[in-house]
């Protein structure tokens, strides 16, 4: 038996202006407020991230970002710190998603420290692995998924290694409509899993593993079934409030 609760997180990544996000989070929580089985979060830009503190600090949607420095506070221009958003009532924050792996070049080092500064603040990590096309057409995305887990988690103990969410997004299946199937899913889900055991031991049985890339409310089901699935980081559907809470209801 195992003690993991259901996670849906959105992440709207560069979508959502001040005035989209409060519309968004007005509807939104109406139709999401009778979900008492699942845990939900909403990974919103910076800029929008004190519009949901407003409208959802005492309500029962977490609130996340995408990004976090690694630093308390200095002369480290654009960065934002684990404290910041913690006074933005964010609870959960994304790390090492495959987007900022690509275009900002984050490698495994870096994302290392933002995990165990994101701890030191209390702010669970939600942290990205997956591997591209080619490594799945050469038969290496299992080896490669294990050793990019291996190598985010290097910094923590065993019992900061519990405290973290892991979402398994591979490259190929985000914003492309090609979703994992879920037999894929599940075995990918299941490798991340005893690597997770292999470093942190019985903790491994509660983290919650996601799965993430073209999640829709009409494909989250079947993936959700899977044993070692916990749940889904969603991108486009996200964005649209009775999308998501279709898809978080269908979950
Ligand atoms: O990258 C993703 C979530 O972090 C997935 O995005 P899509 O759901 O748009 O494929």
């Amino acid at each position: 038996m195992n003690s993991r609760k259901q996670l849906i997180a959105g992440n709207w990544k560069m979508f959502m202006n001040t005035q989209q996000a409060r519309e968004f989070a007005l509807d939104f929580q109406g139709r999401v407020a009778d979900v008492t089985d699942k845990e939900i979060v909403i990974c919103a830009p910076f800029t929008a991230l004190h519009v949901l503190k407003e409208e959802w600090e005492e309500g029962i949607i977490h609130i996340g970002a995408q990004d976090v420095f690694y630093q308390k506070e200095g002369a480290y221009t654009g960065e934002i710190s684990p404290a910041m958003l913690v006074d933005l009532a964010c609870t959960y924050v994304i790390i090492g998603h495959s987007e900022r792996r690509g275009y900002l070049k984050e490698n495994d080092e870096l994302i290392a420290q933002k995990i165990k500064a994101a701890l030191e603040n209390n702010l669970k990590p939600i942290l990205c692995v997956g591997e591209n096309l080619s490594q799945r057409e050469d038969g290496k995305a299992l080896s490669f998924v294990r050793s990019q887990v291996e190598k985010d988690l290097s910094e923590l103990s065993s019992s900061d290694i519990g405290k973290i969410v892991i979402a398994y997004e591979p490259v190929w299946a985000i914003g492309t409509g090609k979703t994992a199937s879920p037999q894929d899913a599940q075995e990918m889900c299941a490798a991340i899993r005893s690597t997770l055991a292999g470093i942190a031991g019985a903790a491994a049985n509660n983290i919650q593993i996601l799965y993430g890339g073209s999640v829709k409310a009409d494909n989250i089901k079947e993936l959700t079934k899977k044993k070692d699935i916990d749940g889904a980081l969603v991108g486009g559907a996200s964005l649209d409030p009775k999308q998501f809470a279709d898809l978080i209801h269908n979950a």
